[in-house]
């Protein structure tokens, strides 16, 4: 286990120097408090404040917190494993100064993603921020390689004046319509000068297919920096969303039929400065480097959807012919396809060529999300795998022998059979290690015990407000 004489990126304990003109600052631009952010396994944000003034404490000598949340579901219930889950112990949340952000769509406060550290000086071995950093830092040391990543962020704006629990669509009109973009317009302006006084580069904000449902998506970077742009962007649109009377539902599936919310993985491979998904002798420009790594994510797929798709409302989600990409298949921009190959427009693929890895909500946690997607492609790489054929158009359209032949599988329809895939993913588990994957085995399964019995449409409403 690392222990706290290693660097901690950004709330390095120890420096309170850097904490002290960072508080004079604050409270010079009317920041009274600071939002200590982190996303437990069952893929809801949970947080601690403290007023600015008390930012030097965090910083030295963190902020307490129960490591409970390791096994709390949804609903804040509590599950156990062998060594999580009880009353005992505590935790300290160590705030990322080089991640601290004042958050614009909610004056008088700032907000920082946390690591979650022992009171002993020990890294949690539950802290999923942890888990990507050492996968990122494994990368680098065995493989030499880098990584950029993005989220996307796909959102349903419905009316805060709703009755409590129901989601009633805040604006009206056809699929990426221009009536929708002109009813969140106020909205979405100060959305776009929010991410802009955040330093979150937006690349595009639309309107989305389902009803009421918008989606931003921003510029990569470093994976663990890329998840922790996912936490803020979330909190921002919401923050922002609510001073126009509106609430935003980042669940899976805001209603029990059709399209629903994807939190799309976008994740390029990177050695020396170089984009090995470009420019390379394999399909699609990619390197055989490249080329195996995706196809380490798509030998994996089914087991990483128990991380990737993790709440049984990612289930409704999950739906042929919906762009989520249920099925193991990857294509060149095919968007039915789970791994799409992303070469961009010409003359730019060194820079903008990736991979989207789909069936991915935003009820993951997207720090154990890229870190598991990012073990299954290392993985790849260790055993020179290849690409199987590509495909093009809706795999559903294959009968189930056609669909055998080309060896597409559909992905698990259930949050128990992601659970059994997972479970005999060796690679995954042991890439998480043993307190991380117990905990996601035991946060799932209590998941869908939680919601055993219910229709679908009571399976949506129990998890439409808490991601
Ligand atoms: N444009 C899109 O890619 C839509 C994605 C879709 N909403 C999903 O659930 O993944």
């Amino acid at each position: 286990m690392t222990s706290l004489a290693d660097p901690v990126p950004g709330g390095r304990p120890g420096e309170p120097g850097r904490a002290a003109a960072l508080t004079a600052e604050l409270t010079e631009r009317g920041v009274r408090g600071i939002v200590l952010a982190y996303v437990d396994t069952a893929g809801v944000t949970r947080v601690k404040t403290v007023p600015t003034a008390r930012l030097e404490s965090a910083v030295t000598r963190g902020v307490g917190m129960s490591p409970v949340f390791d096994t709390f579901l949804a609903d804040d219930s509590v599950v156990t494993t062998d060594v999580l889950g009880g009353p005992d112990g505590d935790l300290r949340l160590y705030p990322d100064l080089d991640r601290l952000v004042v958050l614009a769509g909610q004056p008088g406060w700032a907000w920082a993603p946390v690591d979650r550290i022992s009171q002993e000086g020990e890294r949690h071995p539950g802290c999923a921020r942890t888990f990507l950093r050492r996968t990122v830092a494994r990368a680098a040391e065995r493989y030499g390689l880098a990584f950029r990543a993005a989220i996307e962020v796909e959102w349903a704006a419905g009316l805060d004046s709703a009755p409590p629990g129901e989601f009633v669509p805040a604006v009206s009109g056809p699929a990426y319509g221009a009536i929708r973009q002109v009813e969140l317009g106020d909205c979405a302006a100060d959305l776009l000068a929010a991410f802009a006084a955040q330093d979150v580069a937006v690349d595009q904000v639309h309107p989305e297919y389902a009803a009421g449902q918008f989606e931003v998506s921003v510029g990569a970077l470093d994976p663990v920096a890329a998840a922790d742009r996912s936490v803020l962007v979330r909190q921002t649109i919401r923050a922002v969303a609510r001073r126009h009377g509106l609430r935003v539902s980042f669940a899976p599936a805001v209603s029990a039929e059709g399209v629903g919310n994807g939190g799309h993985l976008h994740l390029s491979s990177w050695r020396d400065g170089r984009n090995l998904h470009a420019g390379g002798e394999r399909r699609y420009g990619m390197t055989p480097e490249a080329e195996s790594f995706a196809a380490g994510v798509l030998a994996r797929l089914p087991a990483l959807t128990a991380v990737t798709a993790p709440s049984p409302a990612s289930y409704l989600r999950l739906r042929p012919s919906q762009w989520a990409g249920v099925f193991t298949a990857w294509g060149h921009e095919t968007r039915e396809a789970a791994l799409r190959m992303v070469t961009g427009t010409s003359g730019r693929a060194d820079q903008d060529a990736n991979m989207e890895v789909k069936p991915v909500d935003l009820a993951a946690n997207p720090y154990l999300a890229l870190g598991c997607v990012i073990a299954a492609g290392l993985d790849g790489v260790d055993r020179g795998l290849s690409l199987p054929e590509e495909i093009t158009g809706d795999p559903a359209r294959h009968g189930p022998d056609e669909a055998a032949a080309r060896g597409v599988r559909r992905l698990p329809r259930s949050l128990p059979e992601a659970v059994e895939e997972f479970r005999a993913d060796e690679v995954l588990r042991a890439a998480l290690g043993p307190v991380l994957a117990d905990a996601v085995i035991a946060v799932r399964l209590g998941e869908a015990a939680a919601v055993a019995g219910f229709d679908d449409a009571r399976v949506a409403a129990a998890y439409r407000w808490v991601y």
